[in-house]
């Protein structure tokens, strides 16, 4: 059954995501919108947001094991105040990184990838404005295909 491919394998596994955000980052620090938020960033970020990726996307739990989980990426958030504009640019530089470093181009995976970065960076706005209250506890979300699994042919 194509479904069976979790959007981790079908990505190429931790190797592929880590690639995705070295590529990302490497264009965030260089954006005159993201930058001056990512500035003092620690230098293992790329890769941890690789780890909560590949979690999210099927993959082993090692965002939780090596990094704290949700509690810890969603502390790394709070009171940032992240602006639409830097939303937006955020989602915009992933799409080109996905280009660059040759995640798969197909259809299914593209809005199934899209669709988690727009609710992944949505909720980014919403708890980092000041007074956000979301919960300080849960598990690490997991994203599937949604309505169109792979297209083997
Ligand atoms: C789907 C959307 C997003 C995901 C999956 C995500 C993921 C993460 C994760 C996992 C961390 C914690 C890394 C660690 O363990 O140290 C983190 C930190 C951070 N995120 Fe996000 N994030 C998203 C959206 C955004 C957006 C839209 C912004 C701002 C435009 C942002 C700004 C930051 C910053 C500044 C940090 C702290 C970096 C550091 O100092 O090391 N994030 N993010």
């Amino acid at each position: 059954m194509a479904d069976e491919y979790t959007l981790y394998e079908w990505a190429g596994g931790a190797g592929a995501l880590e690639k995705l955000c070295e590529a990302f980052y490497q264009h965030v620090l260089a954006d005159d919108v993201l930058a001056p938020m990512f500035a003092g960033m620690n230098p293992g970020h790329p890769r941890y947001v690789a780890l909560w990726l590949g979690e999210v996307f099927g993959g082993p739990a090692a965002y939780s094991a090596e990094r704290g989980g949700y509690p810890h990426m969603l502390r790394m958030h709070l009171g940032r105040g992240i602006t639409e504009p830097q939303r937006r640019r955020w989602v915009n530089l992933m799409q080109d990184a996905a280009d660059e470093v040759g995640l798969p181009g197909d259809p299914e995976f593209r809005a199934a990838f899209v669709g988690y970065l727009e609710w992944g960076t949505r909720l980014a706005v919403q708890n980092s404005q000041p007074g956000a209250d979301p919960p300080r506890e849960a598990s690490v979300p997991k994203w599937g295909w949604g309505v169109a699994p792979p297209y083997l042919g």
